[in-house]
């Protein structure tokens, strides 16, 4: 068995999970300007299976803003055998605490007080 598919030959819903888990913790951690950790995960959909050719995205949006937790809805969506009809195949919501250089939570920045690049993109 490949590392990466179940014995269907699908993609193990783990690694679509660890993509999206990545994804989240990219917007998560722009926004915060710091480190982030994952505490939580809500409304996990494995809605259709990702088949080995499919092109995967991974969309990501910032729902809530919290002290020092951020919830990241994502989504994915896959192109079928990369040129076929585009499906969505997850969605989840994740939450992330923003931490400082000691480990502990720290307060999430004001949007106002973000770099321009960052800004634009949330
Ligand atoms: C410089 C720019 C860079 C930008 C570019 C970055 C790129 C980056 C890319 C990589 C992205 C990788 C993304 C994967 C990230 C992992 O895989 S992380 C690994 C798995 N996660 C962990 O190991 C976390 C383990 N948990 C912990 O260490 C502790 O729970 C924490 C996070 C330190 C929080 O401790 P705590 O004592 O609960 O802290 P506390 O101050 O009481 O609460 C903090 C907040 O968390 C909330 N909270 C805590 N636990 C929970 C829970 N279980 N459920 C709900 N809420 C909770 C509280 O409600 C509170 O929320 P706010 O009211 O502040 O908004």
């Amino acid at each position: 068995m490949q590392a990466d598919t179940n014995p269907a030959g699908d993609i193990f819903g783990g690694w679509v999970l660890s993509q999206m888990d990545m994804a989240a913790g990219i917007c998560a951690g722009q926004r915060a300007q710091a480190r982030v950790v994952t505490v939580a995960l809500d409304g996990m959909s494995f809605i259709k299976p990702v088949h080995v050719g499919d092109i995967l995205g991974v969309y990501t949006r910032i729902v809530r803003v919290g002290r020092s937790s951020l919830d990241v809805h994502v989504e994915c969506w896959v192109r079928r055998s990369r040129i076929g009809i585009r499906e969505k195949v997850t969605e989840a919501v994740f939450k992330f605490v923003a931490l400082d250089e000691q480990g502990q939570s720290m307060a999430v920045p004001p949007l106002g007080d973000l770099p321009e690049y960052v800004e634009s993109d949330l």
